[in-house]
Parts: C-alpha cells; structure tokens; sequence
C-alpha cells in the first residue's frame, strides 16, 4: 500500500508515534490509510452542511475496513463574489483546490480519497487533482438546494433574484418584491437549484463516472443523499483493494459522454472550461472543435432554470441523470454503456433501466426543445480559438444577430452602464480584458447578463465577453473568448460602432474588418499591464493559460 511508507517498518516508528497521537491504533497500521477530502465552510449554502456529511463518509470507510483521514480545501461562493473585486478570486481558487489536495495526498501518502465537493470550482478542482494524481478515488457531492417559492408557489432560485436586481433598478418590480425574492429564492442549504454551474458539474461527474447515479440530483440533507454519501464511503474500499483509478474510469470516451449529457441538458458554460482543465488533467487533450461535433448530434431534452421553469428537484423526480443518458442512448448510439465507474459496475447498469418520469421536464428525443445541443462553441475573426455559448438559454430571436460594439473595458464598468440605462437596444456589449490573464481570473458576467435580462433587454442586445459566465447567465451572450484581449486577442481590437455579426447556427462571430484593419489596431496598442495589486493574482497572470484550454495553470 502507498500508506506502507508512513506506517511499515522500524524507520517509520517516527511516523507511527505521530499517527498513534491522532487516534489510530494497532489494528489501523495494516488496514488502507483513506482521505476524505471535504469543503465544509460557513460560507457557502452548498458547503454548510458538509462536517455532519463528511462524517457518514468516514464511518463508513471504518466499517469498511479503512481508517479515515478528514481534510478540508476551501470553496468560493461564487454568488457572494460575483459583481465586484472578489469574482477575480473564483475562477483561480480551482488551482489552489487541485495543488492543495495533490499535496496532502502525497505528503501523507494516502491509499485513496473520498471527495466531497458541491459548488463551482470545488469539484472541477478536486477532479483535477484526482486525474493528476490517479490514486483511487470516488466523489460525493453535498446535493442541490431545493427550488424557493413565492407565497403563492411560484419557483425562485438564486437567478430571480440577480435578475431583480435589474428589474427593480428598471421600475419594473418595486423594492417590496425585490425583498420577498432575497427572503425566497434560497429555503436552505444545497448548490443552487438551477442548472448553473455547481449542479452542471454534478451531474456529469455521473456521466464521466467519478461519481454515482443521482449525485447531481438527489438533493442535500435527504436519507437518499446520505445513502449515497455511506456507499462511497465503503466503495472506496473495493477501488482501492482493485486498484481502479480515476484515470482508468475518466477515458476519452467518458469525457465525449459527459459532454454528451452536457449538450442533452443544457448545462453551464463553465462545463467547458472546467471539462477541458479535467481533461488536461487526465492526460486528454481534448479538442474544443469536438463539442460541435457532439452538439451536432445530441437533442437538447431537458430546460432547467435559467434556460426553463424547471429545478433539479425536477429533474431527479423526472429520472435524473441516468435517464437523460439512457434517452441519448437511445436516439444517438454515442453513449459509450460498457466502460467502468465508481460504482465498480458498467455504466450500463444504471443507466439502460432508466425511464423518463415526467416527459415534460426530461423530454424524449422526438420532441427535444431542439435537434442540437445546449452549448456551443463559435468561431470566427474575433474568436479565432473560440467562443462559448449556452444556446439553450438564447431566445430564437437572438440566434442570429447584427450588432454595433458598445464596449466596456471591465465588468465593473459595464454593470455600471447597463444599470445607468446606457443601452438603447442593437448593441452588442463587448466587456474585454476580463480573461484568465487580463482581469485577471476570468470573472463571471452575471451581474451584467442579469442586468440585462432583468432590465427587458434580452432580445434587443448581445453581449460577448474574454470573460466568462455564471451557469445563471442566459441570454446571447458569447463568453470565453480566445485569444483574449490582454493576449492581443481580436477582441482588443474593437472599436466603438464596429458591426458585429453573430450566428448561432453558422456558430460564427465575427466583426466586419478586414483582417489588415484588425492587425493595424493590434501593432497600436500599448504592451499590457496586469491589473492587480493581489500578490496571487500576479503570481496567476504569469501562469495562466487561454480559456480554449480550460485556462490551466501552465505545467
Ligand atoms: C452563483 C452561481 C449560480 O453559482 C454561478 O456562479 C454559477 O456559476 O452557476
Ligand atoms: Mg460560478
């Protein structure tokens, strides 16, 4: 066992004397030495209820015959960060989450680990570290949060809030149902009950493997949920005794699967960027082109709030994840059954006995909300390596769409206009140099995109961005544009007024200059400065790479 170095041999009496002072006794030196690496903090209503959780998970492992090990990362609440300084903070945590838990891993050399995300970066960042590491390992999350009600039964979630904001400053609700809507939205603890980020990422752990069937639906603080939380906790045993590794599970093709049900459900954009640092990760380069291909084939079956009314209370009640997999099985042949997870059985088991619940809330591929997918990836003169969309969550007005540039230098000053009344409709909004590099950490535009949205703005402007957005964000909004500004991207070289067309189903954008014109602006512009004073953030800009490749930290 890798424990073996810490624990066998006269050498290691140091180390045995060290470990008998935390509790472990005799009988502990010869049994699996596991990690539990939870993100219990105060701070995040997906993460407040994770010390009680993580406990089911070691009592688990001991009865299991393992002796547990708990530690915590940290976890951003990427709602409280958003709209200001603290957004910069959120995409870069994912880094500090991956190095943190590799090095606990190898300073203690664990056998294998149990981890406990939830929200945002938290599970792509200990799914980086999984790949990374490749030591036996299996993910439970914390749950979704169930949906908020009005008094009179509406549903509400942490975006009718976001979006109330811009209503209100609008005129269009007054401060009495902005309030009710704060003291609604979010009943209790769980990752935010839409399709954003956090439940995205959930969920397609099931798809990728990593993680049981319903993790992404079954919600917090439910006996389901902690069923799941016990049963990872004795698999672990069987991973480890089999030497099953993540990167054994987490293969090409699991990753074209997990995208798969990505495009099926309309899931985050940052799917993407997470998905392609994972992949990074697990030694995949994987090709950002590839998810139109899989786009191309997939039907989106399944509108979750932003893109519909629906929460994942719904969603689990309606079949979960295995039965939107087992539909996309059914009307594409791409999902690949026979391949290996968590569960120690095929994915096959969970996924072909699946039915559709509610073909309302998970529908079936002869009547999808469209033949393609829910996200995809534009290319053009100004996103020459890319561009992401959620075209599950734009209206069918605003797929094909001309534009002048009316561009903001930083998400802050864009919210500042927007909610100024500086729009009059036809624009494009451009907010650069807010990419990994350029804002830096590539913030999420809610704010903005909420603005927007709120302010009854969605069909009369699009917005693009080297920034990035929240899985709340819906509308035409371009993201992750690459190269980015602060790279001398095209972005950099838009003009106020410069004609931007965009079209969805071309998957093009491109602004009407010549390719002379954009490099005659380009040669002009002064080398760029980092914009913060963040003694991290600087040590980022130096290590961080584009958003077409996950923005990773340079190996
Ligand atoms: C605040 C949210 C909803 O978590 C957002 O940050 C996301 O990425 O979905
Ligand atoms: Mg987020």
């Amino acid at each position: 066992m890798r424990s073996d170095s810490i624990k066998v041999g006269y050498e290691h009496a140091p180390h045995r004397a060290l470990l008998r002072a935390t509790g472990v006794t005799n009988a502990d030196m010869s049994k699996p030495f596991i990690a539990v690496v939870n993100s219990y903090v105060d701070v995040v209503p997906g993460h407040v209820h994770l010390q009680e959780f993580g406990k089911l998970v070691k009592d688990a492992i001991r009865a299991a015959g393992g002796v547990p090990f708990e530690f915590n990362t940290i976890a951003v609440d990427d709602g409280i960060a958003m709209g200001h300084a603290g957004m910069k903070f959120s995409l870069p945590s994912r880094e500090l989450i991956a190095d943190s838990v590799e090095t606990m891993m190898e300073a203690h050399r664990f056998d294998g680990m149990v981890c406990i995300p939830n929200c945002d970066k938290v599970i792509p960042g200990m799914l980086m570290a999984a790949m990374r590491l490749d030591i036996p390992a299996i993910f439970v999350s914390g749950g979704p949060m169930a949906a908020g009600r009005t008094p009179d039964g509406e549903a509400l979630d942490l975006i009718s809030v976001y979006e109330g904001v811009g209503a209100y400053q609008s005129g269009k609700i007054d401060a009495d149902r902005l309030k009710m809507l704060e003291e609604n939205a979010c009943p209790a603890c769980g990752s935010c009950s839409g399709m954003f980020t956090a439940n995205s990422m959930n969920c397609l752990m099931e798809a990728l493997g990593m993680a049981l069937p319903y993790n992404g639906t079954a919600l917090a603080k439910t006996a389901e949920r902690e069923d799941m939380a016990k049963r990872a906790g004795a698999l672990i045993m069987d991973l480890v005794e089999k030497q099953i590794t993540p990167r054994m599970i987490a293969t090409l093709d699991a990753f074209d699967d997990a995208f798969a049900l990505d495009m099926a459900m309309g899931g985050s954009t940052n799917t993407v960027l997470h998905g392609m640092a994972v992949a990074h990760e697990a030694g995949i380069d994987y090709p950002l082109a590839r998810l139109n291909e899989i786009s191309s084939k997939v039907p989106h079956l399944c509108k979750v709030s932003p893109s519909g009314k629906w929460h994942m209370e719904d969603v689990h009640r309606a079949g979960g994840i295995p039965a939107i997999l087992n539909e996309v099985h059914k009307s594409t042949g791409l999902i690949h059954l026979d391949r290996i997870t968590v569960s120690g059985k095929n994915l096959r088991e969970a996924v072909e006995k699946a039915e559709i619940k509610d073909d309302d809330v998970i529908r079936r591929a002869n009547n999808a909300h469209s033949a393609s997918g829910g996200l995809a990836i534009v290319f053009g003169n100004l996103a020459p390596n890319g561009g992401v969309v959620k075209t599950g969550g734009v209206s069918p007005s605003m797929r094909k769409f001309t534009g002048t540039a009316h561009i903001y230098e930083s998400q802050d000053e864009a919210l500042a206009g927007i909610l100024a009344g500086q729009l009059k409709g036809g624009e494009v909004v451009v907010i650069r140099y807010e990419g990994p590099r350029g804002g830096p950490g590539m913030q999420e535009m809610l704010s903005p995109t909420s603005a927007i949205m709120g302010m009854g703005l969605g069909e009369k402007v699009a917005l693009i961005t080297d920034g990035r957005f929240s899985g709340g964000t819906r509308g035409a909004c371009i993201g992750h544009i690459s190269p980015e500004a602060a790279a001398r991207g095209p972005i950099a070289a838009l003009k106020e007024g410069d004609v931007i067309d965009i079209d969805l189903e071309a998957r093009s954008l491109n602004v009407r200059l010549s390719d002379e014109e954009i490099r005659q602006r380009l040669v002009t512009l002064p080398p760029f400065e980092p914009r913060t004073q963040s003694k991290w953030l600087r040590r980022y800009t130096h290590f961080v790479t584009s958003a077409d490749h996950g923005a990773v930290l340079e190996d």
